[in-house]
């Protein structure tokens, strides 16, 4: 296992779907507060959350619960995901009002009823209504990383309306792995000259969406600078069958092995 603070890409555990099991009954399990607590005694480097406005899965005590876990976790890093013209702000400011800590905000375009994310935000269609909502999200102290396919011409845009970072949407490139090299060649390109594109433009790189065990390691191999890489669906599946301390630890060593090369 890589130990913390030896990766360059930090591993943030997205929650989400601990909680979509747990709401289908009242009987308060699987905890969703313990599977983040297992996450980070194995190593990983922070806690994801996308709190939805119909409380599908993170419902807004968890995100209260959640950092009051992670205050016990210096050093380690909370991560909400949500779109900033719903109610992510309002649960933000409710964070730090308490006094809790709040590292990262993702800000993603998505409906009230959309099924999973699906897409980034748009330039320059989207550029004025975002500079404002950043610049009050970042004088919360909050790092701002916004949600982008994988574009290149897009990255200066992001950097201009205040974002620190920008998340990758990686779903492209999962499918494209799944369906071979030469497919997975296209999107290793494509997400390589974004990334590029970003770190030239200042902002930090992050990515997400789909990413697993299998094409986490060559993602990294061939993407430059990706300082986090947010991961829930694949991860809660690998660990209903192999537990949360040994995947968290296969994810890690799946981060640790694109930096050996
Ligand atoms: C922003 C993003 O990439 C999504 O992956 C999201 O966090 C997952 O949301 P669901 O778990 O609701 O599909
Ligand atoms: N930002 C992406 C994320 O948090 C998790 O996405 P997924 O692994 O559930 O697809």
């Amino acid at each position: 296992m890589s130990p913390i603070g030896s990766v360059h890409t930090a591993l943030s555990v997205n929650v989400n779907k601990v909680a979509l099991v747990r709401n289908t009954r009242h009987l308060g399990i699987p905890s969703v507060t313990r599977a983040a607590e297992l996450c980070l005694q194995a190593g990983a480097h922070g806690i994801t959350v996308h709190p939805r406005p119909d409380e599908r899965h993170i419902r807004w005590h968890d995100v209260f619960d959640l950092a009051e876990l992670l205050r016990q976790w210096p050093g380690r890093e909370f991560n909400i995901e949500g779109n900033p013209f719903h109610n992510l702000l309002e649960v933000a400011r409710e964070v730090k009002a308490r006094g809790l800590p709040l590292h990262q905000l993702t800000f993603v375009p998505d409906s009230v009823d959309q099924f999973t994310s699906d897409h980034g935000w748009r330039f320059p269609e989207d550029a004025s209504r975002l500079k404002p909502v950043i610049a009050q999200a970042r004088a919360l102290g909050v790092r701002i990383s916004l949600f982008m396919d994988a574009e290149a011409d897009a990255m200066a845009a992001a950097s201009a309306v205040g974002a620190d970072r920008v998340e990758l949407y990686t779903e492209p490139y999962a499918a494209a792995y799944a369906q071979g090299p030469a497919a997975a060649e296209v999107q290793w390109r494509r997400f390589a000259a974004a990334a590029q594109a970003a770190l030239d433009a200042g902002l930090g790189v992050n990515a997400g969406h789909d990413l697993n065990r299998d094409n986490l390691t060559p993602f990294l191999r061939r993407v430059p600078g990706v300082s986090e890489v947010s991961i829930g669906h694949a991860l809660i599946a690998d660990a209903l069958e192999l537990g949360y301390t040994a995947t968290v630890r296969a994810y890690l060593d799946a981060i640790g092995a694109a930096q050996q090369g």
